[in-house]
């Protein structure tokens, strides 16, 4: 499948933004340990987090996690710590993502988990049982979805845990969300100090719980008002909140230097603001800027750089190798394709320092990852009729993309 879009002249649209699904995923696994009956609300539709409601509701043997990172690593702590035999497993890409440190951590607390390929990665032979707690140490420069996993199944442990990280914490806002979230569900879970973890055995309290929208999907649509840059076009959202627990809230920051306001206004007896974003004049010549909190951005930023001629050098980027694809490889190759010539340094940088090459205008690639698709998309706003193969991934976190796109009115076809 390849759709073809073309831009407005001025974009004025209220979305209806996905649901998160760091939430709606973190919400399912502390849900199912409460034993509670109340389902967390407006759940994200998107397969990343059906495929957990899907695993929770049939509790098939084989459970397939397709292309989910969080599903895989959280379901992996949850399976190992309930009754029952599973076998966890996803897509070829999947399978190339580590899982090693999370096994290893697991398996030091008593789990009984085996690889079932080769070793380090998923699929996982995973037999549940009592795990005692206690005290573990994690490096933490791979992935925070191993720390987050295990420590939505720390309150059920016969001991707790104490777990510090080690080797650095990168998407450490990811593991303060799951921190919160499980205080949120009654748990008694927080940083002893800078690098230590405590959890106390404590089960998790049942409670309804409404999930909020996700601010990582907001960053197409900053990205659109930064690209287009008129005065008159304006985005609103509901169901985003202004002190979000979500780092990727920190896009509204990003974006301020790129052209982009951001504004609330509160309506009485609403519990959400509206959130309205306005392109202004005021650009940054060039940025510099650490995404090892925020590597979700990092695709939507880079392309509106470079559309916008704003050269820059981006760090933190080590972890967008082992994503959905190799996410650094794929930004070079694809933003070739529209004349711009990026670097990598040292596994975890890219910079682009103004270098334009011819461009080709071939459509774009998708690599099954879905924010390759919603990155690339506006582009469209500065190459109008740009091509984009295998639209369809986005419904890994954001279903209703191309629909939103068009209600906006680009004309996708
Ligand atoms: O915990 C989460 O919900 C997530 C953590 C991040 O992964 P890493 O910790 O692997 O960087 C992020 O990239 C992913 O989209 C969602
Ligand atoms: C990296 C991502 O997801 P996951 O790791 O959960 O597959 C993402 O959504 O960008």
């Amino acid at each position: 499948m390849q759709y073809t879009i073309t831009a407005p002249q001025t974009i004025n649209a209220t979305i209806a933004l996905p649901a998160s699904k760091s939430i709606s995923n973190r919400a399912l696994i502390i849900h199912a340990l409460s034993c509670g009956d109340i389902l967390p609300q407006n759940l994200s539709v998107c397969d990343d987090t059906e495929v957990i409601i899907d695993a929770m509701q049939r509790r098939p043997y084989e459970i397939d996690i397709k292309g989910a990172g969080t599903a895989m690593r959280f379901l992996t702590a949850y399976l190992a710590a309930t009754p029952g035999e599973h076998v966890l497993t996803g897509t070829d890409r999947m399978k190339q993502r580590p899982i090693g440190i999370l096994v290893n951590a697991l398996r030091y607390l008593g789990a009984d988990i085996e690889y079932l390929g080769e070793e380090g990665y998923p699929p996982l032979r995973i037999k549940g049982r009592t795990l005692e707690g206690g005290y573990i140490e994690v490096a933490g420069n791979i992935s925070s979805q191993y720390i987050s996993a295990l420590l939505m199944i720390a309150p059920t442990l016969k001991n707790g845990l104490q777990l510090r990280i080690t080797d650095g914490a990168i998407s450490r806002p990811y593991i303060d969300l799951t921190l919160w979230m499980m205080r949120e569900y009654g748990a008694d879970a927080d940083w002893s100090d800078a690098d230590t973890i405590t959890v106390n055995a404590k089960p998790y309290a049942s409670r309804k719980y409404t999930i909020e929208s996700d601010w990582s999907a907001a960053a197409y649509w900053y990205e659109m008002l930064a690209l287009q840059g008129n005065d008159e076009s304006e985005v609103r959202f509901k169901g985003l909140m202004d002190a979000s627990r979500q780092g990727d809230s920190i896009v509204k920051y990003i974006f301020s230097l790129l052209g982009v306001k951001t504004k609330y206004s509160t309506v009485e007896g609403e519990r959400f603001p509206t959130v309205s974003i306005k392109s202004h004049q005021c650009m940054l010549p060039r940025l510099d800027y650490d995404f090892s909190s925020v590597p979700d951005l990092a695709q939507p930023v880079v392309v509106t750089c470079a559309l916008r001629s704003i050269p820059f050098r981006f760090t933190g980027l080590a972890t967008l190798r082992i994503k959905e694809t190799d996410r650094i490889e794929a930004l070079k190759r694809e933003l070739r394709k529209l004349g711009y010539v990026l670097r990598d340094e040292n596994g975890d940088t890219l910079v682009w320092d103004g270098t334009r090459c011819e461009p080709t205008l071939d459509p774009i690639d998708t690599y099954d990852d879905h924010r390759m698709a919603m990155a690339f998309a506006p582009a469209a706003i500065v190459f109008p009729g740009l091509r984009i193969n295998e639209p369809q991934v986005v419904t890994k976190s954001y279903p209703q993309y191309w629909e939103d796109m068009q209600k906006a009115g680009f004309e996708v076809k």
